[in-house]
């Protein structure tokens, strides 16, 4: 219950919170206390005597503020844990705030069960504190009792109010810096000239209908790999997104190609080619991802792609592009026992171009301290894939500069392409034209004001996947999830039980061949029914060998072919309980619970150990290693591309280094045969198993408890893990719960996009 002492503005114990309202941890109780003693202690109480408390209730207009406040620095609090950058007070004004929803959760349902709840409460006009929650004051009296604390007076203060967005100043000074670094990027102009880049990309594209894009009617016969070429050679910022295998990591290729050849023929021009120091690159480039797994992931995509292009390209460009990726922290320096990085806007890093992989993982801190430790001329291309989930951390970095639907091209730029592409002077912008007629004609189509009404020249999406042709069923589901279709995305998962009864439940024979009957279901089937039944032989096909590899690079190669994929940690159908199941179908869980390591189990990381390079979520396994006397111990074992790392192993079916710590060193970390969808990004195999079930009386608990955690980004996630195989373990409720659901991130990044 809430403390109703009429003297008292705030909850007296964090366990009155939690049951008045839903979704608060100690941290947002804490938080809000210490703001509200530390801002309201030197405010002057009296200028609110006057006012009358909207109830009528008989409490006092400063008590009544310094409740809203209290409230308010609450919300701000869960906001920041659920990822967004900052509380728009237009979000929460006149809401209730009570049991019956997570005010700040990130899906979007969220918002209309909130209005829907809010309604009868705000008739009632009362924002006194009850049993129910709390109601919050209109917009215009949270503005003032904001203004009243001179919040914006002070680079000391804690919070900042920008338009009706509050925010902790660390994250407003994060969004101000990286829209400002990226600002000065997008006013910078091109040093090189229109003609050379014609030719260049003449060169890089010379039949584009056998090898671009032009074959695809929806693009209305436009390259866009050329055109994304084009556009980045001549801007300082660019972002070329895409859905899985689109070609993101191929066309950048071309993109590094021409800019060193570019570079290449400036040198020669100016005549100092010849004094470059043999060995010296003309251009200073970075590969980076945000976890290992992508850096790998992206290194061997630039290796393959690369040798793709030795008849195209001179071997003098391509010996200039690295093939080797590091990690974001790799880049900045870690430095141990610190959260601080050695490169920062004092001790800039020198490269000349920074490509960054996987953005959509990349939480606004992280990406404005890259941008920080950049000089300010590097050039920075970003990659990724707007639609997967946005990072653990606070900010939508990623779907805020690349929003859907694409803006269109500002005139002077469609200019440039048509010119340097070489296309006729209506494709362009014939094909933003058709697209933004069908986004008004589509009622259903998600319309960004912003991404209408502004230029988005830095900014190409590629459209036509290369790995999944549009008719196996994983690139089918993942686009009818994606545009929150639940009927179409449920038939085709439906369709793809191989047998079944007409109660609808399986007969089994998941892994038997040749019983589906088209395409799309031989990539895809749905599991029902119980584990035992599909889970079971997946575990004795995938998992079962892993132990019996003859050394630890071929188990790891075992172990990247298949995961199972929960959208939860808890739970009956969460990591924790699928872990011990797959455990028991081994016959490893003699000692559930207990932490007793085996010979070939996959552990995965949780928390960063920079002393030991160890990072949360990569994953090892446990290997049995015979030491120089021949005792025989059980080591953890970690593929590790990194020059320094000790190699201890090395076989020729894989060329990467093992590294191997005791297992008494390692951080806190956990069996890895299920792993969260969240933890997956950035890692692809070749089966997943998505499971996405809940027991009734978890989906009626969820409701009560109104969590959303389910949406359409984190099943699109998962959905696009899996290369060739998809098992998706889940029923229609609980699906369409899911396709239903949006993610949505409050933040206020800030691009002058017509300044290009
Ligand atoms: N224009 C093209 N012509 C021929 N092959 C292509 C073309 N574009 C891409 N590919 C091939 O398609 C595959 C996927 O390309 P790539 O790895 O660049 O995609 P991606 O978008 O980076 O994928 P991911 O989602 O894994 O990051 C690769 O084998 C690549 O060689």
């Amino acid at each position: 219950m809430v403390d109703n002492s009429m003297n008292k503005p705030v909850y007296s114990r964090f366990s009155q919170v939690k049951d008045a309202i839903q979704g608060v941890e100690a941290i947002d109780y804490f938080f809000a206390k210490e703001m509200l003693s530390a801002l309201t202690s030197h405010t002057k109480s009296q200028t609110l005597t006057e006012e009358k408390a909207e109830s009528g209730c008989d409490i006092s207009p400063e008590i009544s503020r310094q409740r809203n406040l209290y409230h308010l620095f609450l919300a701000l609090s869960a906001s920041l844990r659920a990822g967004h950058s900052c509380l728009p007070l237009s979000e929460i004004a006149d809401q209730h705030w009570g049991k019956g929803f997570v005010l700040s959760n990130n899906v979007n349902q969220a918002k209309n069960d909130n209005q829907q709840d809010s309604e009868g409460l705000t008739q009632e006009h009362t924002q006194e504190l009850s049993h129910a929650g709390f109601v919050f004051a209109p917009l215009t009296q949270l503005q003032a009792m904001l203004s009243e604390l001179n919040i914006l007076a002070s680079d000391q203060q804690l919070l900042v109010l920008q338009q009706d967005k509050l925010y902790l100043r660390r994250y407003f000074q994060f969004e101000s810096d990286l829209g400002q670094a990226i600002n000065v990027r997008l006013l910078q102009k091109s040093q090189y000239d229109n003609d050379s880049i014609r030719q260049c990309i003449g060169m890089l594209f010379p039949n584009e209908s056998a090898q671009g894009e032009a074959q695809d009617a929806d693009s209305l016969e436009i390259d866009w790999q050329k055109v994304a070429v084009a556009n980045a050679i001549n801007k300082n910022f660019s972002v070329i997104a895409g859905g899985p295998g689109t070609g993101k990591t191929y066309t950048v290729t071309k993109l590094l190609a021409a800019l060193v050849l570019l570079e290449q023929q400036s040198l020669e021009q100016k005549g100092i080619e010849q004094q470059r120091q043999q060995g010296t690159p003309v251009l200073n480039i970075a590969l980076v991802a945000p976890t290992g797994k992508a850096a790998q992931r992206l290194s061997e995509s630039i290796v393959n792609a690369i040798s793709g292009f030795k008849d195209l390209i001179d071997d003098k460009v391509l010996a200039e592009i690295p093939t080797q990726a590091q990690t974001l922290h790799r880049l900045l320096g870690v430095l141990p026992n610190s959260p601080n990085f050695r490169h920062h806007e004092d001790n800039r890093l020198s490269y000349d171009i920074v490509l960054i992989d996987e953005v959509s993982m990349v939480d606004l801190p992280l990406m404005t301290r890259v941008f920080r430790a950049l000089k300010d001329t590097a050039k920075v291309i970003l990659l990724g894939d707007a639609d997967q989930l946005p990072s653990v951390a606070a900010g939508s970095v990623l779907a805020d500069i690349a929003p859907r639907p694409h803006g269109r091209f500002s005139l002077e730029n469609e200019e440039y392409i048509n010119l340097v592409c070489q296309l006729s002077p209506d494709q362009v912008s014939g094909y933003f034209s058709a697209q933004s007629q069908s986004i008004t004609s589509n009622h259903n189509a998600q319309s960004n004001k912003q991404s209408t009404q502004a230029s988005f020249d830095y900014l190409t999406f590629l459209v036509k996947s290369r790995r999944f042709d549009g008719k196996g069923g994983i690139g089918l589901i993942a686009n009818s999830v994606i545009q929150g279709d639940v009927k179409s995305s449920w038939r085709l998962l439906f369709d793809s039980l191989p047998q079944v009864t007409q109660e609808g439940y399986i007969k089994g024979g998941y892994l038997q061949e040749g019983k589906n009957q088209n395409q799309q279901s031989s990539q895809l089937t749905l599991a029902q029914g119980d584990l035992s039944t599909w889970l079971a032989p997946l575990v004795k096909q995938y998992y079962q060998p892993i132990e019996h590899c003859s050394n630890v690079s071929d188990a790891f190669a075992l172990l990247s072919q298949f995961r199972v994929l929960c959208a939860t940690r808890q739970g009956d159908y969460g990591v924790e309980r699928l872990n011990e199941v797959i455990k028991s179908y081994l016959g490893k869980n003699n000692a559930p619970y207990q932490q007793t390591l085996y010979h070939g189990q996959p552990i995965m990381i949780n928390e960063n150990d920079y002393r030991l390079g160890l990072y949360n979520g990569d994953i090892g396994i446990i290997w049995r290693v015979v030491d120089q006397e021949g005792k025989v111990h059980l080591m953890a074992c970690f593929e590790d591309t990194s020059v320094e790392s000790k190699v201890l192993e090395s076989t020729e079916t894989s060329q990467q280094a093992i590294r191997q710590i005791l297992p008494s060193r390692l951080p806190q970390f956990e069996s890895v045969y299920a792993m969260t969808i969240h933890k997956t990004q950035g890692s692809e195999f070749s089966h997943v198993a998505m499971v996405i079930s809940a027991t009734q009386s978890e989906q009626q608990s969820n409701q009560q408890s109104g969590s959303k955690l389910l949406s359409r980004e984190l099943l699109y996630t998962g959905i696009t893990r899996a290369k060739k195989q998809l098992t998706i373990a889940a029923n229609q409720r609980v699906w369409q719960q899911g396709v239903t659901g949006q993610v949505q991130r409050h933040s206020g990044l800030d691009l002058d996009f017509d300044q290009v």
